[in-house]
C-alpha cells in the first residue's frame, strides 16, 4: 500500500468517508484520494512526493497558481497583524470597492465565508425584499448546500446519486421550483403562469456542476426579461464563474444585469472568502439596515480579505484573460485532437480558464445530454491521466480549472499523458 492508501483507511476512521467534502473522495472513479503536502504554480505534491498537474485548482479558486509569491508575501504580513477582530477593517471596504469596480451591476456587498452562504443569504434577502416564497432553481446548477437550494442539484449530488438531500424537509422545499436549464420556453410558461408569486431565480450562467454548460444567450435574456417584468429578483451565482471566465464574470459575457450576485472562489484566492452583492435597494434589506437577518462570526476575516484582496489584484494585469483563455483553449483542442487520434468518441470546450471534457461526440447544451457522456470510459481516461501525474476533478459531473501558471511545457506534458490514457481508452473499451 503507499501512503495515501494507509492514509485513506485512517482517515476513515475518523472523519465520514474519509473527506471533509464529498466530492473529494474519488468514489466515483474508485481507489484512494491524494493525500496533498504541497504545491506550487500548476502542481501540486502528494505525500508520496509525486508530482501532479492540478486542473482542480481547489475547486476554483487557484487562478493565479499555487503560492503565489504577492499572494503569499501579502498573507503573511496580514497575519502578523492578528488573525480575527469581529470589528470593521479597511481591508473590507477595499475588497468591497474592488467588487463594484469590476462588476458594475453590484452597488453594495455583504461578505461571507462560502459560496453557501452566499447562496443561503441571497435566497432569504430574496423571499424578504419580496415577501414572496417560491424560488427557482434549474436541473444540474449547484449554489451550495442550503437547505431550499438541494434539490436536483449538480456536483456530488450528482456524482453520488443523491439529487436531494436527506435531512430536507419537504417543508423547506415545496416552495422550491426545479425548471431545465436552457430551456427558456418552460421558463416563460411558469411566469406566464405564476411569475408574480416568484421570489428569485437562482442560475449559474455558465453550469460548472454537472460538467461544464454554457448557458444559452436566450435562455438568460428570457429570464431578465420575465424576472424583470414580475418583480422577481435575478440571482446569479458566480462563485464558480467569477473572475474565472473573464474579469467580469459570466455577466460580462452575456451583458446580463443581475438585481444580485454571488460569488466565492477566486475572491478569497484560497481563504475562506464568499459574498453576494447588488441593487442597492435589495442589499438594503440586509440586517442592521433592514429585516433581513445575515451574520457571521468570521466574515471577513481579516487574513482571508488580505488574500482574496491580492489575487483580485494580480488577475487585472494586463493580458491576464487574454493568456488564461488561450492556454486553457490550447488544452483543449490539444486533448480533441488526442481523443480524435485514437478514435474516441470525446468532445470538449472552454470560457476563459474553465473547461469541460466529455466522453461524447459532442459538447452538451443541457441536463439530459451530459447525462450521455459515458462514465466508463471517463473513469479508464482519469486513472491513466492520474496515474501519469495529471490530476482532474474524479467526475464527469465537474468542471475543471486552469490557472496562469499553466505554461506551453504543462500543457504539452499534460497532452503527452493524454496520448496514452486515450489509447487505454481505446484498447479497454473500444
Ligand atoms: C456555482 C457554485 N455555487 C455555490 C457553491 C458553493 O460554494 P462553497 O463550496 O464555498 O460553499 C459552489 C461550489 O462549491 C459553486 O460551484
Ligand atoms: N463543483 C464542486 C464544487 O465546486 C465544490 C467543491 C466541494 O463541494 O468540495
Amino acid at each position: 500500500m503507499d501512503q495515501n492508501e494507509v492514509l485513506f483507511d485512517r482517515a476513515q476512521k475518523s472523519i465520514p468517508g474519509g473527506v471533509n467534502s464529498p466530492v473529494r473522495a474519488f468514489r466515483s472513479v474508485g481507489g484512494a484520494p491524494r493525500f496533498i503536502k504541497k504545491a506550487l504554480g500548476p502542481h501540486m505534491y502528494d505525500v508520496e512526493g509525486k508530482q501532479y498537474i492540478d486542473y482542480i485548482g481547489s475547486w476554483g479558486p487557484m487562478i493565479l497558481g499555487h503560492n503565489n509569491p504577492h499572494v503569499i508575501e501579502a498573507v503573511k504580513e496580514a497575519v502578523d497583524n492578528g488573525l480575527s477582530f469581529g470589528a470593521p477593517t479597511v481591508g473590507e471596504i477595499d475588497i468591497a470597492e474592488e467588487i463594484k469596480r469590476l462588476i458594475p451591476s453590484v452597488e453594495e456587498v455583504r461578505l461571507v465565508s462560502s459560496g453557501t452562504e452566499a447562496g443561503m443569504s441571497a435566497i432569504r434577502l430574496a423571499r424578504g425584499y419580496t415577501g414572496r416564497n417560491k424560488i427557482v432553481k434549474f436541473e444540474g446548477c449547484y449554489h451550495g448546500h442550503s437547505d431550499s437550494l438541494l434539490v436536483k442539484g449538480g456536483s456530488g449530488l450528482l456524482t453520488f446519486g443523491t439529487p436531494s438531500s436527506a435531512g430536507v424537509p419537504t417543508a423547506v422545499t415545496n416552495d422550491t421550483i426545479v425548471l431545465e436549464y436552457n430551456n427558456p420556453k418552460q421558463l416563460k410558461e411558469l411566469f406566464d403562469k405564476e411569475g408574480d408569486e416568484i421570489a428569485c431565480v437562482i442560475v449559474e450562467a455558465v453550469a460548472g456542476n454537472m460538467n461544464m454548460v454554457p448557458a444559452t444567450q436566450e435562455f438568460l435574456e428570457t429570464m431578465r426579461e420575465e424576472t424583470a417584468k414580475h418583480g422577481t429578483v435575478l440571482i446569479v451565482d458566480e462563485v464558480m464563474t467569477g473572475f474565472r471566465v473573464a474579469l467580469g464574470g459570466a455577466q460580462s459575457l452575456y451583458h446580463i444585469d443581475p438585481d444580485i450576485t454571488m460569488f466565492g472562489k477566486v475572491i478569497g484566492g484560497g481563504m475562506p472568502v464568499a459574498a453576494f452583492g447588488g441593487k442597492r435597494d435589495i442589499m438594503n434589506s440586509v440586517a442592521p439596515l433592514g429585516p433581513v437577518y445575515q451574520a457571521g462570526t468570521l466574515s471577513g476575516n481579516p487574513v482571508a480579505v488580505t488574500c482574496g484582496l491580492a489575487t483580485l489584484h494580480e488577475i487585472q494585469q494586463p493580458g491576464f484573460y487574454k493568456r488564461l483563455s488561450e492556454q486553457t483553449a490550447k488544452l483543449v483542442k490539444g486533448l480533441g485532437a488526442m481523443a480524435k487520434k485514437h478514435g474516441v468518441a470525446f468532445s470538449a470546450q472552454s470560457i476563459g480558464g474553465m473547461f469541460g471534457i466529455y466522453f461524447r461526440g459532442k459538447c452538451p447544451t443541457s441536463f439530459k445530454e451530459v447525462m450521455e457522456c459515458d462514465a466508463d470510459r471517463f473513469k479508464t481516461f482519469f486513472h491513466a491521466m492520474l496515474d501519469n501525474g495529471v490530476y482532474l476533478a474524479p467526475s464527469i459531473y465537474e468542471a475543471g480549472f486552469v490557472s496562469i501558471t499553466h505554461d506551453d511545457s504543462v500543457i504539452a506534458r499534460t497532452l503527452e499523458a493524454a496520448d496514452e490514457a486515450f489509447a487505454k481508452v481505446k484498447r479497454v473499451h473500444g
